[in-house]
């Protein structure tokens, strides 16, 4: 099988890395043309733990693909980009082709939808990743890989349900397994970034925690979602004490962050039912006031 992996960061690097080492023809595309080079001469190093080991698949940079010459893609970049990348897309790819959508948040499939794309197919990504450098990729957490139930994916996914390190489930329900998910980004996410502290902290301050729940209460009266999700946040805040969160680490490095489509999503879905948010409004303005003071892009 020929797979793509579009956007070479974390998830991105992470995921090539492991379809390659399954011997599946990877396609690495990657936004800046000299990323590209690089993972061409020196392949995509994995670290994890004192483990360190190599691939070499093909990358290519965006401006040159001019069609896909692939069963599928991985599409792995942030929600921040995705609505230009949708231009990108509409131009290079067939709308036919399946794309492994593995965003956190909501609102990009729609975007894809709306753009004439057919072969959506959503993945939820458990696993904690992070970019090294334009070749290394660092595994910080083992999780998983959970992906809508589709004939393709019970191809792509087979040499993975076993994995050790990089399993693949699939999901009947994958609306439910990214709420799961979504309940957990905008509740632990964004009070991490405010107030600059790791996941664990929220766990071992009130006031902290107060404030994730107070965010807790407001999405998941909007998603009609109950009390039993945030044993969900406890136990991810648990298991993630020593993490900063991709949104904390996205205002440090003054990157623009992911809330438009985790806080942003909650406020627009409580304007079509109307219903109060005012703590999530506080924050997602709060985390536009940090965007704007640390943003250097
Ligand atoms: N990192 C993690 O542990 C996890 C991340 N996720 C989710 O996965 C998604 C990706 O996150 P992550 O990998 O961390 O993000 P990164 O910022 O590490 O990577 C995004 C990549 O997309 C590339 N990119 C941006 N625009 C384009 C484009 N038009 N064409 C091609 N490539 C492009 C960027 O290129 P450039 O390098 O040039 O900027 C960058 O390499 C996010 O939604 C995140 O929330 C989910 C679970 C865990
Ligand atoms: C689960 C959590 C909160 C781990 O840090 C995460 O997904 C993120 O940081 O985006």
């Amino acid at each position: 099988m020929k797979i793509m992996v579009i956007g070479a960061g974390a998830v991105g690097l992470l995921t090539a890395f492991y379809f390659q080492k399954a011997q599946i023809d990877v396609t690495v595309v990657a936004r800046r043309k000299v990323q590209a080079e690089k993972i061409n001469r020196e392949g995509i190093k994995l670290l994890s733990g004192d483990h360190q080991e190599s691939v070499y698949p093909k990358a290519v940079p965006a401006e040159e693909i001019k069609s896909a010459e692939a069963e599928a893609a991985f599409v792995a970049l942030k929600q921040t980009e995705f609505s230009s990348w949708v231009l990108w897309a509409k131009s290079h790819l067939d709308v036919t082709l399946p794309l492994v959508l593995l965003q956190n948040g909501e609102g990009h499939t729609e975007k894809l939808r709306d753009a004439g794309f057919t072969e959506l197919i959503r993945a939820i990504v458990t696993h904690g990743a992070m970019r090294e450098s334009d070749t290394a990729v660092r595994h910080t957490g083992k999780g998983k890989m959970t992906a809508e139930d589709t004939s393709i994916m019970h191809l792509l996914g087979k040499p993975f349900f076993k994995h050790a390190d990089f399993p693949i489930q699939l999901s009947k329900n994958i609306k439910a397994e990214a709420e799961r998910k979504f309940i957990v980004n905008v509740t632990v996410n964004p009070v991490t970034a405010v107030y600059g502290v790791r996941n664990g902290e929220l766990l071992a301050n009130e006031s902290l925690l107060d404030k994730a729940y107070q965010l807790f209460t407001e999405a998941a009266g909007v998603l009609c979602l109950d009390e039993s999700y945030w044993r969900d946040v406890l136990n991810v805040l648990d298991i993630t004490a020593d993490n900063c969160s991709s949104m904390l680490v996205d205002i440090q490095v003054g990157r623009r962050t992911e809330a438009d489509a985790l806080t942003g999503y909650v406020i627009a879905e409580a304007e079509k039912q109307k219903i109060a948010v005012p703590h999530t409004i506080e924050i997602h303005n709060q985390l536009k006031q940090l965007e704007r003071r640390e943003r250097i892009d």
